[in-house]
């Protein structure tokens, strides 16, 4: 019977081993086999009746040989049975024929009850004894009523020499016997002691039950996490404490794992009032005779590692800092919205959001703002969402929200128009401190726009980046005219990195004068490219392609490098003359603008940073005019002046108009081409002189197509043009012998006087 650990005490075992086993029975058996021999020759089972006799002496040869085959077999067991019962089955039907329970056969009655309990089991041993004392006593009865009148010849030998050995070797055998059984005994102890400290010191629980599932055995751990002393729950039914379902549950586990189960459940640790996770390790017990004996289980409290386990897959899954689905999970949760779409036919919409300008506000307020106002968007975003759809977050300032089960493309502006809305919401980073956020989104659309995550993914990257070229803070849908476009884009970007690097590009050089004095002022840089299969390209045929790459900015940096070399190289040439350079918002947007001047200006420390002047569009001004004064300022304190190019055409207001702090306007050339016939555009060219004038500004016409065009500015105080009525974009080399040669013409200082 198997019984845990109360039972561990009893092994029911021999105290021999197999091997000691199979040494001593092969002995006797060869011994008995020789008896056998002797005993069949001489006349010692004489007085027995034949059949008996037969018995006898059939069985002394049969045993042994049994026994013998047995052991061949291994079944050591079987043979220590075979030859123990049958000798002593033997010794009692001999005891007869040589005096009854005082015959010599008898003598060796206690040396196998010895020999039982070394070689096949103490218990067996127990029952020999028992059976043995019976049988003698109906020996002795039959012998005393004479029931059994047999009397044979007295044995040759003498009966009291052979009673006398008997006597000494079970005395023998049983002093050793007791030491033996004295040292198992104890080692037996000692080994429950361990057992039961180890059961109740160790963090495992453990409980037996019976085949009525009543609590036979639990240790400490186990009775604790119910709330109980082991004594409280021994003896009753398991489902009393765990219900009928927890009582079923290890049951039905043995039966479906084949005896064994190993399984997580999770319950309540009455104790403590919280929720563990706890393995349990299950095992059927069953009698030695096979029938069901309950089972017994090991349960170990494995909420720890289920938890880290949790938070490792976690961790996987989601981005550490908003704890949003990160990109491997956002990939799999587009996959399943894709088959969902398929199913309930609707649309999914794919929303790739880019924080403009995030570096500058980590550059500003510092790294762990950035990081609260990235964890508000993130919950502002998820509110703006059904709990279907998914915000994840791909890292950097980068967020893509799935939005599905839409059934038309007229609803996909009004769910990207709400993420703008929540996303452009001040986000309060200190006390009283607000700062504003936007962001560029690209939408693609399954099945529309691809029905591969990578490809809805790419695609809707796509229409972000175009989103963000457009002028930020808005959304691009994707089309695949967006997809070429974006292709000729990239192409474009790749062949201006490499004409860059290949030394393709030039700075033309367009004079500036002042009418009224006849002097030139300075000269406006433009780039030009002299692509080795198409020629000197204009500015027109690429910088629109490369315009919010980090292309523009490189190319940027290359223009502001050159002028400030041909300032120095003219200088040596005795002509002291200042440039001016365009530059795009985006480049300007840069949020390390200022140093990038600064390590230019270093880089030429005989160029005064006065000489240089950097034009930039008043359209682009206007998209940010706090941001654009700030650079400008920050600029303005190297030295560098500042104009607003193209000014008329960006719809400035006064009040944005005074906080630029651009020294120069150049009036677009739209307004001053016209002003000979168009009495408007004199109108609005009057108007922008006046607005510089009024605040102390410099004003310069743009487009001057012919000399007539000068006397009309001179006459409304504007003194300095540009353009090709003076004259034409050229190479470097050719404004030095220009300028010697230029002579302002009569009617302007006529206009003049
Ligand atoms: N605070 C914070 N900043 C991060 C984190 N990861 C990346 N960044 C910063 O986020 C900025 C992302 O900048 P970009 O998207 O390249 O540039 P941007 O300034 O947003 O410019 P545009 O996208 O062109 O508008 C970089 O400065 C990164 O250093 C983060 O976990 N926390």
């Amino acid at each position: 019977m198997k019984r845990f650990p109360a039972d561990a005490r009893q092994t029911g075992k021999p105290l021999f081993d197999s091997g000691t086993s199979r040494k001593l029975l092969r002995f006797m058996s060869i011994t008995l086999l020789c008896i056998g021999g002797v005993s069949a020759m001489t006349t010692l089972l004489g007085s027995l009746p034949t059949t008996i006799r037969w018995l006898v002496h059939g069985g002394i040869i049969a045993l042994p040989l049994l026994s013998l085959a047995l052991l061949e077999q291994q079944r050591i067991r079987a043979a220590g049975h075979v030859l123990l019962w049958g000798c002593w089955i033997l010794a009692l039907l001999s005891a007869p024929s040589t005096s009854g329970n005082r015959s010599i056969g008898v003598t060796i009655i206690p040396v196998l009850i010895v020999l039982m309990g070394w070689l096949v089991a103490p218990r067996q041993a127990i029952i020999m004894a028992g059976t043995s004392i019976i049988a003698l006593l109906g020996i002795s009865l039959s012998e005393h009523y004479a029931w059994i009148a047999l009397e044979g010849p007295i044995p040759p030998l003498s009966r009291w020499t052979i009673l006398t050995g008997m006597i000494l070797v079970t005395t023998l055998l049983t002093a050793l016997s007791y030491r033996l059984y004295a040292t198992r005994f104890a080692e037996q102890q000692h080994l429950a002691a361990t057992l039961e400290l180890v059961t109740e010191r160790s963090p495992i629980m453990l409980a037996s039950v019976d085949e009525k599932d009543r609590y036979r055995y639990v240790n400490r751990n186990y009775a604790a996490f119910h709330g109980k002393m082991p004594t409280d729950l021994i003896g009753t039914p398991v489902s009393l404490h765990l219900g009928p379902g927890g009582a079923q549950a290890p049951i039905l586990a043995i039966e479906k794992g084949n005896g064994s189960a190993r399984y997580r459940q999770l319950r309540q640790n009455v104790q403590t009032g919280t929720e563990c996770w706890l393995e349990i390790d299950a095992q059927r017990a069953t009698r030695e005779d096979g029938i069901y004996d309950g089972y017994y289980a090991i349960l170990r409290d494995i909420t720890d590692e289920v938890r880290s386990a949790e938070q490792i897959q976690f961790m996987a899954y989601h981005d550490s800092l908003t704890s949003l689905p990160n990109r491997t999970l956002l990939a799999d949760r587009l996959r399943q919205a894709i088959v969902r779409g398929e199913r309930e036919d609707s649309l999914i919409a794919v929303c790739y959001l880019d924080l403009d300008g995030f570096k500058l506000l980590n550059d500003t307020w510092g790294h762990s703002t950035g990081d609260m106002v990235l964890i508000q968007l993130a919950a502002r975003l998820q509110e703006c969402v059904r709990g279907t759809d998914t915000v994840a977050r791909l890292g950097g300032d980068e967020f893509v929200v799935l939005i599905g089960g839409i059934q038309n493309r007229q609803e996909i502006p009004v769910a990207v128009g709400r993420l703008i809305t929540a996303i452009s919401r001040p986000i309060s980073i200190h006390a009283g401190t607000e700062v504003g956020v936007s962001a560029s989104i690209g939408v693609a659309v399954s099945p529309h726009d691809g029905e591969d995550p990578d490809v809805l993914l790419r695609h809707a990257d796509q229409a972000m980046l175009m989103a963000k070229q457009s002028g930020r803070n808005r959304f691009a849908l994707f089309d695949t005219e967006l997809e070429q476009r974006m292709r000729t884009l990239h192409q474009i970007a790749a062949s201006v990195e490499k004409g860059l690097a290949d030394g393709e590009f030039r700075l033309f050089y367009q004079p500036k004068v002042n009418m009224r004095l006849g002097t030139v002022i300075g000269a406006e840089a433009l780039i030009r490219w002299q692509h080795p299969e198409e020629g000197l390209l204009l500015p027109a045929s690429f910088l629109p392609y490369i315009e919010g790459n980090p292309m523009a900015s490189r190319l940027g940096q290359w223009v502001l490098g050159e002028a400030l070399s041909q300032i120095r190289q003219w200088a040596t040439q005795g002509l002291q003359l200042s440039v001016s350079v365009n530059i795009s918002s985006h480049h300007l947007q840069d949020a390390d603008f200022t140093e990038q001047l600064a390590n230019l200006l270093d880089a030429h420390p005989d160029v005064p940073a006065e000489r240089l002047e950097i034009e930039i569009l008043e359209t682009s001004a206007m998209e940010d005019v706090e941001k654009t004064a700030r650079i400008i300022r920050a600029s303005s304190v190297l030295g560098v002046s500042f104009a607003l190019d193209d000014f008329g055409t960006g719809n400035a207001s006064l009040t944005d108009f005074r906080r630029l702090p651009a020294q120069t306007l150049k009036i677009d050339k739209s307004f001053v081409r016209d002003i000979l016939e168009d009495p408007e555009d004199l109108a609005i060219v009057k108007s922008i002189v006046a607005l510089a004038n009024s605040f102390e500004r410099q004003v310069i016409a743009e487009g001057l197509e012919s000399i007539a065009h000068g006397a009309p500015l001179l006459g409304l105080g504007c003194d300095c043009a540009q353009g090709y009525g003076i004259a034409h974009p050229m190479p470097a080399d050719a404004i030095p012998p220009w300028i010697a040669n230029w002579t302002a013409p009569a009617e302007w200082l006529q206009a003049s006087r």
